[in-house]
């Protein structure tokens, strides 16, 4: 088994990764101080492994609310149904909400578990690879609005998290996919050496290799988890974990919610992001050949929507959360491996580049 911690004073916690974790409750139970459980599922992965979660917790209170699933239901409306039901069933600030799930639903279940009565309990347990290597890591929690991603959340660090590979198993390809965007991006950002084993290993990774995927998630989590060590609120450095993400989220939002997945949408972000930073002559063009090489290998896509025209995208951008007095702020690549938060590109710039990508005029 794999184990690592993230190092917050009071707030660190555990994240274990290996196969079968979910069924050794002697490992993970402690993490759950009171009698009281709340499960936070969906209906696609609920039918596959709630019955398994259950078993271990035979000795709690336990009560489970079964979202509906998609990102088109990451919404405000749809996270009511957890409080009616936390209160239905008399949950006190010593509940723990479990996530089980990807990364929609552990956005959702931390973000509840970060209100209710002001802040209670929870653990993750992500069932996506996306989820495995980001989204159940760092307490970043929250729900979209129509009118931008995740605009509206909070930051709320879970108990622990468990990563179990053999939940990967019933995992569809296309999301398997969409989670390598994030993998490939801690190599870009910040992991020079793993981006080179990602050249190596991609191929058996995308056959699925248990023991790669352990070693490529546990990469994926140390990155991360220094990066939030350092700074948990994105006050800076965090910032860097964005990595297309200002263009990815102004195609997921444009797309509608759910057409485009996250990780693809972070894919031809991250597409978009080498280009720039090829044209602000800071990166080699070498390095975004590679990257770009990578993403396709990962069967993921590079190019934006050709619907949407630049217009729609800098209107989009210029909600992001990093936008800082009215200035877009950008990842940018500086090596392979060096990310840096700049707002030095123009918006002149930028066009040129979504532009030159087949983005309409
Ligand atoms: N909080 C963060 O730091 C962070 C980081 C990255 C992404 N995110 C968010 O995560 C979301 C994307 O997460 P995701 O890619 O996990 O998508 P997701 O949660 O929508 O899950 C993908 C799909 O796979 C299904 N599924 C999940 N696990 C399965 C399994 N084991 N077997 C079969 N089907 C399974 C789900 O029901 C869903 O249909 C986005 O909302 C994104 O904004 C958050
Ligand atoms: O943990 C972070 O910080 C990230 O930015 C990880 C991203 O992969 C993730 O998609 C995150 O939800 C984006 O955050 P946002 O603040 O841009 O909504
Ligand atoms: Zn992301």
């Amino acid at each position: 088994m794999k184990h690592l911690e993230l190092d917050l004073g009071a707030r660190s916690y555990p994240i274990f990764i290996a196969p079968g974790i979910l069924g050794d409750g002697a490992l993970w139970l402690k993490y759950i101080r009171g009698q009281q459980v709340c499960i936070v599922s969906n209906d696609t992965i609920a039918p596959l492994y709630l019955a398994s979660l259950k078993q271990q917790l035979a000795d709690k209170s336990v009560c489970e609310v079964i979202l509906p699933d998609g990102e088109s239901h990451k919404t405000l409306a749809v996270l009511e149904n957890i409080f009616d039901t936390l209160l239905q069933a008399n949950h006190n600030r010593s509940t723990t909400l479990i996530a089980l799930g990807g990364g929609v639903v552990g956005d959702m279940c931390g973000f509840a578990a970060a209100c209710y009565q002001r802040g209670v309990q929870f653990i993750q347990i992500p069932t996506t690879l996306l989820a495995m290597v980001d989204s159940s890591v760092g307490g970043k929690t929250g729900v979209n609005h129509p009118l931008g991603k995740n605009m509206i959340g909070a930051f709320h660090q879970p108990n622990c998290v468990l990563a179990d590979l053999n939940l990967l198993n019933t995992l569809p390809d296309r999301e398997f996919s969409a989670g390598m965007a994030e993998v490939i991006k801690y190599g870009l950002i910040c992991d020079a050496d793993f981006f080179v084993w990602l050249e190596q290993n991609m191929s058996a990774l995308m056959g699925r290799d248990t023991e790669l995927l352990s070693e490529a998630v546990y990469r994926c989590c140390v990155n991360k988890a220094n990066v939030v060590a350092d700074d948990e609120r994105e006050g800076g450095r965090r910032a860097i974990l964005n990595l297309g993400h200002t263009f990815g989220h102004a195609i997921e939002t444009a797309e509608g919610y759910g057409n485009w997945l996250h990780g693809e949408a972070v894919a031809a972000g991250t597409a978009l992001a080498l280009a720039l930073s090829v044209k602000m002559g800071w990166l080699p063009p070498e390095v975004e050949k590679r990257g770009l090489a990578l993403l396709v290998q990962a069967d993921l896509p590079i190019a934006p929507p050709p619907n949407m025209n630049v217009d729609q995208f800098l209107q989009l951008m210029g909600r992001d959360k990093k936008v800082l007095d009215g200035q877009l702020r950008l990842i940018l690549l500086t090596g392979l491996g060096e990310a840096v938060v700049s707002s030095e590109a123009s918006v002149e710039i930028i066009s040129q580049v979504l532009l030159a990508a087949g983005v309409g005029a």
